[in-house]
C-alpha cells in the first residue's frame, strides 16, 4: 500500500524534523506530515533579528491566546489583554470597545516547515543536567552530536563540529553575563528544524535518484491518532497511522483558517510507530481527540477513550517573563548604518547581510546580544535560573499586529532588561478541550503564581527586577540617571510583586505531556518518549521539554548513538 511507511511523525519542529530526518537516514521510511507550508527562503525566518515579522507573518502564525490566572479579575488588568472587535479586528489593552470579545493573552506559535523554530529568538542555551532527571541517558552526547561549534577551536574535547544546529558563541551553566549563544551560522542566517528535513529531502545517490526515504506533506493538519483495539495484544491499543485533512489553513488557530472550506480527509499507515511532534499545545490536544487523556473530561466530549491518562494536557508550565523600562538621561544612537526591519529593496543592513560585507552587519547579529544569567535566592537545585537581557526596546510581551493593534513607538531613550524565569516551580497549568471537533482551539490556563511553587516563581522575578534595577542606577550621568517606566513610573516605590503578577507574560510552554516515572499518576511518557498504556506511539517536543533539549530529545528519539549527524 503507497501509504504505508515504517514511521509517521506529526509535525516537523525542533522535535519532529530532526526525528523524521534522522530516521530516514538510519534508512527507515518515513512520512513527515506538517500542517502548514512551507515558506522557503523567507527573509523574515533567515534573519533572526527579524524574528518578529515572522512571528506575525499570517502564512505562518499560529494565534493562540491563554490565560495566566483562574481569577479573571486579574487577566482584565493585564495592559496587552486581546479582544476580538465587532468587525473581527483585534483590540490589546484594559478598556475595549463595547462589544468586544475577551480573547486571552496573545501566545505566538508557527504552524509551518520548521515549527516555532523558524521564528523563534535563537537563544541556544545548553539546558542543565538536572532537566534530565526522567530520562535515563547522559544527554550531553545528544547535545555534543547536535551542534557545529563555533566557540572553541577545532578538535577540542566535549564540543562537536559537523551537528546541524550551528551555535555560537558559547554554551555552559556559568553566572555572569555573556554574549548570548543562538543557533545561526557565523555568517548569522538562522538554523532550525527545517535544515535536516530540506537536507535529507533533497540529498541524492550518485545517479540522481533520491538517497533516503522521507516524504514530506505539507498542508496535512492530522486529527486523529488511528489504533488497532482488536485481536491477540488488544489489551494494548497499537497505534498504527493517522487520520488527517489534506488542505491550507485546516486549523483554527490559523488567521487563514475559513470553517467553509473543509480539506479531503486522508489516512496514513505506519508499520513501527507513529510519533507526536505537534508541540506543547497541538500534541496533548491530538492524544485527547484521539481517545488518550483524561476519561471525565474525554466522556463529556463524547470521545471514545482508548486509555484514560489524566496526565495529558495538565503540569503545564512556562518560563514566566517580565521585564524593567527605564528612560536614559541621553538618546541612544545606532553607530552603524541605519537599518528598516523590513522589505524595502535598499535597506543597507540587509546588503550587508547578502554579501557578508562587514561581518554581515547588524541582520548577522542575534536578535538576544546578551545574556545575563542569575541565580535567584529560590533557584532550583542551587542552578542559575533567570535570564536576563538589555534593549533599547521596551519590555513587553506579544499580542497581535494588525493595523489597530501596534505597539508605542519606543523613545530614542529606551533602555529595558526583559526577564526569563527558568526552571519554573509552578506547574499547576492546564491544556482542556473546548469540542470534539479538532480544528477548535483549546482553552488553555498556566494558572501562574497560584500555588506556593507559583510564589517562589514571582520572588525570583522580583530579584531579577531588583537587579536590573541595580544595575541602572549604577550609571553615572550623562547616561544615568535612569527614569523607570515600569514597574514603578518616576522612581517612586511600588509594589513590583503586584506589577509582575498582573502584567506577566510566556512563550515557552513545555510539559503537558510530561515524562514520568511508573508511580506518578500524571506521566504520559516513559523515559523512551513511548505514551503509557500504548504501543507504537510516542510525543518527541516541546509537550515533553523546551526547545533545545528538544532538538536533543529528538536525537535520543531517532538512536542517533553515533557521530555528527548532519
Ligand atoms: C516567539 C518565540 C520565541 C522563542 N524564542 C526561543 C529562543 O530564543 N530559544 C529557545 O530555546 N526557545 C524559544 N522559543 C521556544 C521554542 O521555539 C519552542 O519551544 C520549540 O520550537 C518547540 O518545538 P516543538 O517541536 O515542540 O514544537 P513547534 O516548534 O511548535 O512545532 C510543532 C509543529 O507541528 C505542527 N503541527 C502541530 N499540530 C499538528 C497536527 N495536528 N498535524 C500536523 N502538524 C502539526 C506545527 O505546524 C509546527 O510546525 C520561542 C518560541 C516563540 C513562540
Amino acid at each position: 500500500q503507497n501509504n504505508t511507511y515504517d514511521y509517521i511523525t506529526v509535525g516537523s519542529g525542533p522535535g519532529g524534523g530532526p526525528l523524521a530526518a534522522n530516521l530516514a537516514k538510519a534508512g527507515q521510511s518515513v512520512l513527515l506530515l506538517e500542517a502548514g507550508d512551507d515558506r522557503w527562503t523567507a527573509l523574515d525566518q533567515e534573519i533572526i533579528g527579524w524574528a518578529f515579522l515572522a512571528f506575525n507573518h499570517p502564512a505562518q502564525r499560529w494565534d493562540y491566546f491563554v490565560k495566566y490566572h483562574s481569577d479573571n479579575e486579574l487577566t482584565l488588568q493585564n495592559e496587552h489583554l486581546t479582544w476580538r472587535t465587532t468587525d473581527g479586528g483585534f483590540y490589546v489593552g484594559t478598556d475595549p470597545p463595547s462589544g468586544a470579545k475577551e480573547l486571552g493573552m496573545y501566545y505566538p506559535r508557527a504552524g509551518t516547515l520548521g515549527g516555532c523554530s523558524t521564528h523563534n529568538a535563537g537563544v541556544a542555551l545548553r539546558p542543565s543536567d538536572s532537566d534530565w532527571n526522567e530520562t535515563a541517558a547522559n544527554m550531553l552526547k545528544y547535545f555534543i552530536q547536535l551542534e557545529n561549534d563555533h566557540t572553541v577551536p577545532k578538535g577540542t574535547p566535549g564540543h562537536s563540529f559537523d551537528g546541524f544546529l550551528d551555535i555560537s558563541p558559547y554554551r555552559d551553566q556559568r553566572v555572569g553575563i555573556f554574549e548570548a549563544p543562538t543557533h545561526m551560522t557565523t555568517a548569522g542566517h538562522r538554523v532550525d528544524a527545517r535544515n535536516p528535513v530540506i537536507a535529507v529531502l533533497n540529498a541524492t545517490n550518485s545517479d540522481g535518484s533520491k538517497k533516503y526515504p522521507l516524504t514530506l506533506r505539507t498542508e496535512s493538519y492530522v486529527t486523529k491518532i488511528l489504533f488497532n483495539t482488536t485481536g491477540v495484544n488488544s489489551e494494548t491499543p497499537q497505534a498504527i497511522g493517522v487520520e488527517f485533512l489534506a488542505g491550507k489553513s485546516m486549523f483554527s488557530a490559523d488567521p487563514r483558517f475559513n470553517a467553509s472550506v473543509k480539506g479531503t480527509k486522508m489516512q496514513a499507515f505506519a508499520r513501527k510507530e507513529v510519533i507526536i511532534s505537534g508541540g506543547v499545545f497541538n500534541s496533548p490536544l491530538l492524544l485527547k481527540l484521539s481517545g488518550i487523556g483524561p476519561k471525565d473530561e474525554l466522556e463529556s466530549f463524547n470521545i471514545s477513550v482508548i486509555v484514560d491518562l489524566p496526565g495529558v494536557g495538565s503540569n503545564l508550565q512556562d518560563n514566566t517573563e517580565s521585564g524593567l523600562n527605564t528612560k536614559a538621561a541621553l538618546n541612544f544612537t545606532s553607530l552603524g548604518p541605519s537599518c528598516t526591519f523590513a522589505f524595502p529593496p535598499d535597506d543597507p543592513c540587509l546588503t550587508a547581510w547578502e554579501t557578508g560585507v562587514g561581518d554581515g552587519g547588524p541582520y548577522a547579529q542575534a536578535a538576544v546580544p546578551d545574556a545575563i544569567m542569575l541565580k535567584s535566592s529560590v533557584a532550583a537545585l542551587n542552578e542559575r535560573d533567570i535570564f536576563m537581557w538589555g534593549s533599547t526596546n521596551a519590555a513587553r510581551g506579544f499580542w497581535p499586529l494588525s493595523a489597530e493593534s501596534q505597539p508605542p513607538a519606543d523613545p530614542p531613550n529606551t533602555w529595558s532588561y526583559s526577564m526569563v524565569k527558568m526552571h519554573v516551580h509552578g506547574k499547576l497549568g492546564t491544556l482542556n478541550l473546548t469540542s470534539n471537533n479538532p480544528q477548535d482551539m483549546p482553552e488553555i490556563n498556566f494558572k501562574f503564581y497560584e500555588d506556593a511553587n507559583g510564589q517562589l516563581d514571582l520572588q525570583a522575578m522580583v530579584e531579577g527586577i531588583e537587579f536590573g534595577r541595580k544595575v541602572v542606577n549604577s550609571v553615572p550621568t550623562p547616561i544615568g540617571p535612569f527614569n523607570e517606566t515600569s514597574p514603578c513610573p518616576g522612581n517612586v516605590p511600588c509594589d513590583t510583586k503586584d506589577y509582575i503578577l498582573k502584567q506577566t507574560w510566556s512563550h515557552h510552554a513545555t510539559s503537558s505531556c510530561a515524562i514520568g516515572a511508573d508511580n506518578d499518576p500524571l506521566a504520559v511518557l516513559d523515559s523512551e518518549f513511548r505514551v503509557r498504556g500504548t504501543k507504537g506511539l510516542r510525543v518527541v517536543d516541546g509537550s515533553a521539554f523546551p526547545v533545545l533539549p528538544t532538538f536533543m530529545l529528538s536525537l535520543k528519539a531517532a538512536g542517533c548513538d553515533f557521530g555528527g549527524s548532519r
